[in-house]
């Protein structure tokens, strides 16, 4: 997925060194052949179960600022169907898997869930997209990485075709141009804390496949 201008461009810069770790990831490349041990994969999902519920809020939060109705409208459809084809894949590994849902937080999902919600509450516009845009632009970009290293018959397959499909595709491409067209008008403070927040969202990603492949 490309950046839609200078401004992403500068964001995908900055996660590199995140992005990197992540596509020479464990978690990710036992995904990829099929080999990551169930119990890996079951806490990784009975967790994002839980963190899928939070980034909907969050986004019905986003999408109450915009003050776009084009930007309001994409945020709770997002929010909406965009948080639903996870869910139908959630429901698919829950069912075959037979995997159950998370009682609780586990240390990182609740840290990146806090920090994605403070933000949705409490920041600007343009820094609480940039905190929720990685979650999408990361999880297309891991998918497209692995549909090229994936093995046939892989057990994890519905995963793998699910972020890297089209639909999570158009949800990523607008999501990244709304925060391109946003930092047009930011100030230089107000983008370099958009910066930061993208890439502290980045490194709890990379949190949460450690603790998945740690199970
Ligand atoms: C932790 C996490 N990040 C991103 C996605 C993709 O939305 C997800 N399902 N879970």
């Amino acid at each position: 997925m490309k950046p839609e201008g200078d401004f992403t461009h500068s964001l995908w810069e900055a996660i590199q060194p995140v992005y990197n770790k992540l596509i020479d990831h464990s978690f990710v490349n036992k995904l990829a052949d099929g080999t990551l041990a169930h119990t890996s994969f079951a806490h990784y999902l009975s967790q994002d179960v839980l963190y899928i519920r939070d980034d909907a809020k969050a986004l019905k939060e986003l999408s109450e600022k915009a003050a776009k109705s084009t930007e309001k409208s994409f945020f709770i459809s997002l929010a909406n169907d965009g948080i639903a084809i996870e869910q139908e894949l959630h429901n698919h590994f829950l069912e075959h898997f037979k995997v159950i849902e998370a009682k609780e937080k586990s240390p990182v999902i609740k840290a990146y869930t806090n920090f994605l919600l403070e933000h949705s509450a409490k920041s600007s516009y343009g820094i609480a997209a940039a905190a929720l845009l990685p979650c999408y632009w990361i999880y297309y970009v891991v998918g497209k990485h692995i549909v090229l290293n994936a093995t046939k018959n892989n057990k994890y397959q519905k995963w793998i075709d699910t972020y890297q499909g089209d639909e999570f595709g158009y949800y990523t491409k607008n999501f990244i141009r709304i925060v391109e067209r946003i930092a047009k008008t930011a100030s230089s403070t107000e983008k370099e804390k958009m910066t930061d927040a993208f890439v502290t969202a980045g490194k709890f990603e990379l949190n949460f496949f450690n603790e998945a492949i740690m199970k």
